[in-house]
Formats: structure tokens, sequence, C-alpha cells
């Protein structure tokens, strides 16, 4: 939820922030309309409340015939008083929803326009040059296959398209990989959490998923229930409706969860391997910080997602997205691309996005703030931001990236600890 007091203050910047979005931008006005709307509704009720507590007193004080007339008149405001309210709740209802439809400010200075409008920070390594070497790339799913570490006709039997089975050498290398990322974020004083997948509408929406909507999410009709597509829903709600103490520093948590997708706009996209499939998982990291923090913190998430694809030995570009393609909750989002050899291109690895306090406003999160001299002064809003540390589709360039001309593949060397000393992936025997 966008901060309601600031957009009436500060109306241009939601504005600007709409056009940059390519977003309508009369959504400023109407959300205006909508609380003027409530306030004088609402200003009626409670003239009409006490309107009414002050014919009670008098009806109290009447007596014989007087007081029969007066309590006509009691009738009639009551009934007035409740039409009012019932348009006050009604005004209130629909300012909420209006509001909550609008999206998270950007951060200042982002690319405006949509998903082809973003700008590229930096490109990090080399591409390995196969043809110098004098070999062919097998794709991921040639590799994944002759390894007997992905089986997608089974994952399709069983599933159907776009499942898969990730075994033998391929499920250690993606538990590997987690634990690898899972001990950078120990190191860097994340608490692990394994959340759950399946989370209430209210989770969903506080996070800034339009349920209703959203043709991407799976849901549990019977249950009312809906499937994560990522546990940073799940790790946004954990703190719901809770004060948080951050005069410690914030609070980080790296969580681990399978994630499903419908891909419902992807028909006939990366529909070989396991780039784009409906179940996956996923290590994340997400913080609960200080408003003020939040910029240097999403620095910070980069820079441990670029850690962990350097160390693998990736070559990688860092794009920061155009305001057209942030979603709903984030004010700016960076995003890591790996280079994929038999795709002569970079793909989405790794995502960053800082909310600011859009989640937390949904969610009702806060925390105390006291001035200078140590005197309460009430609650504010934190700040959430969350990355990608590792996922499933990191093997596609991790398995590209390091083949050999015999259909083996180098394991990375800091992965070798996580995979009992392991230094290849050798074919198997079929
Ligand atoms: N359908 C999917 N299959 C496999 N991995 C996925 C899928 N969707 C997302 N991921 C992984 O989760 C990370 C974070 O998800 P994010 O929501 O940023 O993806 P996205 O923007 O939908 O990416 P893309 O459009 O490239 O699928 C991605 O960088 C990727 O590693
Ligand atoms: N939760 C974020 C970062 O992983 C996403 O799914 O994009």
């Amino acid at each position: 939820m966008i901060d309601l007091k600031d957009l009436a203050e500060n109306p241009e910047k939601y504005r600007a922030s709409q056009r940059a979005r390519e977003a309508d931008e009369q959504l400023v006005d109407r959300v205006l309309t909508a609380d003027a709307e409530r306030r004088s509704a609402l200003a009626e009720f409670e003239s009409l409340r006490a309107e009414q507590k002050a014919f009670g007193k008098k009806v109290a004080q009447a007596s014989g015939e007087e007081k029969q007339a007066l309590l006509e008149g009691v009738k009639q405001l009551a009934s007035q008083v409740k039409t009012a309210e019932a348009a006050a709740n009604k005004a209130q209802e629909q300012r909420d929803e209006i509001a909550a439809s609008f999206p998270n400010v950007i951060i200042d200075g982002i690319p405006t326009g949509g998903e082809d409008d973003f700008a590229v920070l930096k490109t990090v390594g080399t591409p390995r040059d196969f043809s110098a070497e004098g070999f062919e790339p097998r794709d991921h799913l040639e590799l994944g296959e002759i390894l007997g570490a992905i089986d997608m006709e089974r994952g399709a039997k069983v599933s159907g398209s776009r499942f898969y089975f990730l075994k033998g050498v391929g499920a250690r290398l993606e538990m590997a990989l987690i634990n690898m990322g899972m001990d950078l974020a120990l190191r860097n004083g994340f608490e692990p959490i394994i959340t759950p997948t399946l989370v209430r509408p209210q989770t969903m929406r506080g996070t800034g998923f339009d349920v209703e909507h959203d043709d991407e999410i799976y849901r549990l009709e019977k249950d009312d229930l809906y499937l994560v597509g990522t546990s940073e829903v799940a790790l946004a709600g954990y703190h719901a409706d809770e004060i948080l103490d951050l005069s410690g520093g914030p609070l980080k948590y790296a969580g681990y969860s399978t994630c499903y997708r419908r891909e419902a706009g992807s028909a006939g996209k990366d529909t070989r391997g396991i780039i784009r499939v409906h179940q996956f998982n996923k290590l994340e990291m997400f913080i609960y910080c200080q408003q003020e923090q939040a910029e240097e913190l999403h620095e910070q998430l980069l820079a441990w997602e670029e850690e962990m694809l350097q160390s693998l030995g990736l070559a990688y570009r860092v794009i920061d997205t155009a305001a057209g393609d942030l979603g709903t909750s984030a004010a700016r989002k960076f995003d890591c691309e790996a280079w994929v050899p038999t795709q002569g291109t970079y793909r989405e690895l790794t995502s960053t996005s800082n909310c600011t306090t859009f989640q937390a406003r949904r969610l009702n999160v806060r925390e105390r703030v006291s001035d200078a001299e140590g005197k309460s002064k009430g609650t504010r809003s934190v700040a959430t931001l969350n990355g990608t540390l590792a996922t499933t589709r990191w093997l596609v360039a991790i398995l590209e990236t390091h083949q050999n001309a015999d259909g083996s593949v180098t394991i990375p060397e800091v992965l070798r600890p996580y995979m009992g000393g392991m230094e290849k992936l050798e074919p198997i025997q079929r």
C-alpha cells in the first residue's frame, strides 16, 4: 500500500511514478476523490451520531405527550444514522480498494518504460568460447539426460508439461547449490527458515499479488489457499500485524521453499528443459529494515547474489529493471542474468527488489520510533526487501558453462565440498 498522506501532499510524485511505469496516472485523482468521498461520508455519519446523542438526552428529560412525540424523531434519526454509517463504510471500502490497486511509487531515476527498457549496469565475466575450444556445446537438457540428472519425460508422464524429475547428480547438484547459498547467508547474519508454501489470500494480497486476477497463481479453491510462487510471500506475512524491534539491526531471513507458477502467459516459451517450469526450488533472502536503510541493503542483496554467481564461475550481467516491469510491490529491482551458452544470451537467475514500505503497510508491520531524547513517537512502517540466492534454474547455466566435450561437467570448486568432494559429473551408461 502506498502512503496515502504522502500521495495527498505530493500527488505529482505519484503521477510521475505512474507515467514511468506506463500505467494510468489518473489513478492518483481517483484515489484522491475516493478519499475525499470517504471523509465526507464519515463526517456526515459523525454529525448525525452527535445529533442522535443530543436528541437522546432531550428525550430522556422529556415526559408524557412530549416524550411520545420525540420518540418518533428518535426512530427517524436512528434510521438516518444507520444509512449514513453504511455509506461511510462503503466509501471506506471503495477508497481502500482503489488505494490497494495503486502500485508502489518508484525510486527516482530508475529507467522508465517496459520490459525491454532496462539499463545494463554491468557485465561480469566472459562467456566461454566453445568454437575456439573446438566443440559444439550441448544444451542443459541433453547434458541432464546423459548425466542421469534430469528426466523431463517422466515429469510429463506423472504431472504434465513443464514438470520434471531431478535425480542422481542433478538432485545432488541442486541440494549442493542451495546449501552453498545457505552457508553464504549464514555468514552474513541470515536466519535459515523453511516456509509454508500454501498461504491465505490475505497474505498473498498483503505481499502485493492480485489474487483475483493474477493468472500466475495456483489456487486451492476448496480451502481458499494459494500456492506461493516464491517464499517471499510467506516471509512477508511472517511478521504481519507485528511491531518489530529493529534497534539491533535489520531482521534477515534465508527462506527455502518449493515455488509454484502457472506460467499462464508463457505458452510456447522455454518449452525445453528446466528454464521455465511449474515447480522449482528457491533460496530467498528477505529483509525487514528501517526505511532509511533500504537502498543500501538493496545494493547489499545484489552483492550477495553476485558473490554466488562469481564463485560459480558464471558470466552474467546486472540489469536495472524499467519501472513498467517492476511488478506491484517493488520500487526498484535489479536482476542478474547469466550467460546460457546454447542460447547465446543472458537469462535471469536472480531478482532483488526494494519494496520500501509498500508490503509492510499492507501487512501492518511496524516499528516503534522515538525522538532524540528517547521519548516515544508512536510507530511507523518498516521497509522490506527480497532477493534470489539460488534456484533450480541455476543448474541450466552451471551445466552448460562447465561442460566438457565428452559430455561430462566439471563441478565448480566451491560446490565440491557440498558434493562429497566430487570433481566431475560423468555421463552414465544406460
Ligand atoms: N517458471 C520458472 N521456472 C524456473 N525458475 C523460475 C521460474 N520463474 C522464476 N524462476 C526463478 O526464480 C527467480 C525469481 O523469480 P522472478 O519472479 O524474478 O522471475 P521472473 O521475472 O518471472 O523470471 P522469468 O520471466 O525469467 O521467468 C528467477 O530469477 C529464476 O531463477
Ligand atoms: N521473491 C523474488 C526474488 O526471488 C522473486 O520471486 O522474484
